[in-house]
């Protein structure tokens, strides 16, 4: 232990640098422009994240959040099928892959095909389910999706077709491997018993993932709302971490297992998809520290000290709050937002849902007194309420994250897509300016 300290203080030591020269050489620190904004790295026709408009004297104006796929705006997408009273995630899927909405046929197809892959090639079942001992399903499925080169005569060709295919097969896939790695998990981990049903064929992907879990004990309306939660999380632009992690690996011509388990490593992180089961996670702390959840200066004092780092996990973070882009909503938090209220009546959980509701006023105003005037505009973000509506459907916590990735998959495969056909296609290689001093050699005796 006092090496391990001994040396980490030494990497610590060489790793700071000082804050201000930032500002000296311009560096954009996480890619940001000074007024919030991202730098801009790239152009795309996949998602579109708005979250302000410009002004005459080009500042930023906060406005709601709005996201468009391939053009269409989200709320409108939601609306259509479900008008329709159909299941949305494939169509979506479509969409983001191929750039046009399906007609019938198309749809029919695309989801034929998709039912052809689900079913695992027995060598990959009996791996996930004996062998593949895990803790963190995140890893188990990057693990199995770096496997899956393996299994795939044609890895390494990078033609559109190809492309599509291997999108189509990694999007039919990850909910079996996301349901037998849970269990697998279970059963390693937590004595518990190993169920294994095989993927149903009748069922759309949010059913069938349902299906995996619980047998037939789930209704309709608990298909519904996973499904919708499927969508909504799909895509997010470019600029998102784990969509510009696919990018930044794409770009230098790896195949696509490569490029998705990197993506998975990135949306793991708790500052991204990760940050749903942190939201569940600070919830459940800030339920047992704050005696009256109805009292509002209680949870406004709670809140501050998570901003101060006295409580919580000691990162300062409100998880579930502020977002790169979104200012005054995220569009999808609104969406999930109204789904959870309802399931809250349902289940009886109204206590709970008021308390989630004051935070999602009570934390950006704790945030605004705590940095300031001048800080950036915050409001709950699509993790803020997913984790709630998939305890109400009774799922996990370990599997918010990878219900995330069963989505997000779409979006990665746009977008790999996007970055190796591109015409203007380049390696994506930044600059880091070095600050450190030069220094003479010394040999190891005279150390
Ligand atoms: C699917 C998704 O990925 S949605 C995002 C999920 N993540 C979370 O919910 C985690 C909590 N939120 C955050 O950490 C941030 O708001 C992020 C990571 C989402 C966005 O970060 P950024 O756009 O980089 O915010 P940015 O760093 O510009 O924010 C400005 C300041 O506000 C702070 N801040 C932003 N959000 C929060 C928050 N929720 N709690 C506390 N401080 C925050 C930042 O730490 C930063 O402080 P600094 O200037 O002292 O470094
Ligand atoms: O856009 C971002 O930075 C994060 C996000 O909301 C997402 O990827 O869904």
């Amino acid at each position: 232990m006092a090496l391990l300290e001994r040396l980490a203080r030494s990497a610590v030591k060489c790793c700071e640098v000082d804050k201000e020269l930032y500002n000296v050489y311009n560096v954009k620190r996480g890619l940001r422009n000074a007024d919030f904004t991202g730098v801009l790295v790239g152009l795309t026709n996949i998602g579109d994240v708005v979250g302000y408009t410009k002004g005459e004297d080009g500042k930023n104006i906060p406005q709601h959040g709005e996201l468009y796929y391939r053009g269409y705006e989200i709320t409108k997408l939601t609306r259509g099928f479900q008008a329709d009273g159909r299941h949305g995630f494939e169509e979506t899927a479509f969409l983001l892959i191929t750039g046009q909405l399906p007609d019938n046929k198309d749809l029919k197809e695309f989801t034929d095909l998709i039912k052809q892959e689900q079913e695992l090639p027995f060598s990959l079942s009996k791996n996930l389910i004996l062998s593949l001992r895990g803790k963190n399903i995140m890893n188990m499925l990057a693990r199995t999706v770096l496997g899956l080169y393996t299994d795939d005569d044609n890895a390494e060709d990078y033609t559109p077709e190809n492309l599509i295919r291997q999108s189509i097969s990694l999007l039919a896939r990850f909910p079996v491997i996301v349901a037998y790695a849970y269990f697998g998990m279970r059963h390693s981990f937590q004595h518990k018993s190993m169920i294994i049903r095989h993927p149903n064929p009748d069922l759309s992907l949010a059913e069938n993932f349902l299906y995996m879990l619980k047998g037939d004990d789930y209704t309709r309306l608990e298909a519904d709302l996973l499904d919708l939660a499927l969508v909504l999380h799909a895509e997010h632009g470019g600029g998102n971490n784990s969509s510009f992690t696919t990018r930044v690996v794409s770009s230098a011509q790896t195949d696509t297992y490569s490029a998705i388990a990197a993506a998975l490593g990135s949306l793991k992180g708790g500052l991204h998809g990760g940050a749903n089961i942190k939201v569940i996670e600070m919830m459940e702390d800030i339920k047992k520290n704050v005696k009256n959840w109805a009292d509002e200066k209680e949870v406004d004092e709670y809140l501050t000290k998570i901003l101060n780092k006295k409580a919580y996990d000691g990162s300062g973070k409100i998880y579930g709050i502020g977002h790169a882009i979104y200012t005054l909503s995220d569009p999808r938090c609104v969406l999930l937002k109204e789904k959870a209220r309802e399931l809250a009546k349902e289940k009886g959980r109204e206590d709970e849902y008021n308390l989630y509701e004051s935070i999602e006023r009570l934390g950006p105003e704790a945030f605004y007194r705590f940095k300031g005037s001048s800080s950036k505009v915050i409001s709950p973000n699509v993790d803020f309420y997913s984790g709630f509506v998939y305890q109400c459907l009774g799922i996990p916590e370990e599997l918010y994250t990878p219900i995330f990735a069963i989505a997000r998959v779409a979006g990665w495969a746009a977008h790999r897509i996007e970055e190796v056909t591109s015409s203007s296609a380049r390696i994506i290689r930044p600059a880091y300016k070095n600050v450190s001093t030069r220094r003479d050699y010394v040999a190891i005796n005279r150390r």
